[in-house]
């Protein structure tokens, strides 16, 4: 079975509910219908019922009406979150008018609707850029015990079989630390080993890339490649990692032997691992877009609870996939 199926049988076998905030969005009413339809996630839609109703009956949507539909403007809840929001940022001076304000807003509603136990996971990003999903989440549902650094990984199905595992490869950070240091870079390194295991479902083979092969060049950004690879290793002696190296030397074999011979990673490599955001996020739309990949994500590591983000860019499958990933993760299945 494929790998998409696979995550939507082990779902639909103890179904979670995901919360979906962007409620009036074409893509994400969409796949609303189609993750209804399959019936492997409960859905939540956040939107004003009457504008959700009229734009699922405006695209021929009927399974919409097996959504359970929230309207921010008046909610039963409102004052109950509220109170939690205040109570959880006290210390950040937050008043209980400033929470009834913010709680409005579907991507707090969201993240609070998953603090109160209303929702199991949330998936947003389809209509709001990454930084406004995010804030929410940090904030209220906040990090991982032992986390210090959140960072997003997406899983990347390639049309050439030839790379990563059959074609299926991870690649992170590409959404959101944009500067990490050494120790947030071998953090980072770690996360993407655990996602690895925990979703795509293989054995990491991680490359910490850089523009320079085992000390090719000099340069600080070099630096703190190397001594990321080597805290990763610390941190993590049960996964292989290998740094720093090129992309070519990561992932094409014969140009791995030549500039870093004898690494167990290169040419071989499964998971890449950007030195910077900038790197990554690049780096997966290119691949994407000219590769014609597929691209998964971005899967947030290290939230205290299932909460993933989507690119503005995303297709209706990628919202249907990313939901697949989210209620897996809620199901502890991963
Ligand atoms: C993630 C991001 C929104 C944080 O923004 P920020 O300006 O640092 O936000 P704040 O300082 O208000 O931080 C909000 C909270 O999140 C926490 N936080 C910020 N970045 C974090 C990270 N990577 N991991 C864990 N917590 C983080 C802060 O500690 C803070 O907590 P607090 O309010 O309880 O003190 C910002 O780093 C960002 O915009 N990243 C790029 C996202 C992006 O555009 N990606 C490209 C497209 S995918
Ligand atoms: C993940 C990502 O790059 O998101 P967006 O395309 O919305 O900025």
């Amino acid at each position: 079975m494929e790998f998409i199926e696979q995550l939507k049988q082990r779902a639909s076998e103890n179904k979670k509910r995901i919360v979906l905030p962007e409620g009036l969005e074409e893509r994400t009413l969409r796949a609303a219908n189609t993750i209804l339809t399959e019936g492997f996630a409960d859905v939540i839609l956040i939107g004003n019922p009457q504008k959700v109703n009229e734009a699922a009956a405006g695209f021929g949507l009927e399974n919409i009406d097996k959504a359970t539909v929230v309207d921010p403007e008046n909610h039963e809840k409102m004052d109950a979150y509220a109170d939690m929001m205040v109570e959880i940022r006290k210390n950040k001076g937050m008043t209980k008018e400033q929470a009834l304000e913010l709680i409005k807003n579907p991507l707090f509603l969201a993240v609070m609707m998953i603090k109160a136990g209303d929702a199991d996971g949330e998936v947003a990003g389809a209509d709001n850029a990454t930084g406004d999903v995010l804030r929410p989440a940090f904030q209220y549902v906040k990090t991982a015990p032992g986390i210090s650094v959140v960072s997003g990984a997406f899983i990347m199905i390639l049309k050439d079989k030839e790379f990563g595992e059959d074609g299926m490869m991870v690649f992170a950070d590409c959404a959101v630390h944009p500067n990490p240091t050494a120790e947030e870079l071998a953090e980072i390194a770690v996360a993407t080993g655990r996602t690895t295991r925990a979703i795509a479902g293989f054995e990491p083979k991680i490359a910490m890339l850089s523009f320079s092969t085992k000390g090719s060049a000099k340069h600080e950004m070099v630096d703190k490649v190397a001594t990321a690879t080597e805290l990763a290793k610390q941190m993590a002696p049960d996964l292989k990692i290998d740094g720093e190296l090129q992309s070519d030397a990561a992932i094409i074999p014969a140009i791995g032997q030549k500039k870093a011979p004898g690494s167990e990673i290169a040419g071989q490599a499964n998971v890449l691992v950007f030195p910077t955001l900038e790197t990554g996020n690049i780096a997966y739309k290119l691949v994407q877009r000219m590769a014609h990949a597929e691209a998964i994500g971005p899967v947030l590591q290290g939230m205290a609870a299932p909460i993933n983000d989507l690119s503005r860019g995303c297709s209706v499958s990628d919202i249907v996939n990313l939901v697949a990933i989210t209620a897996n993760q809620a199901a502890g299945n991963m």
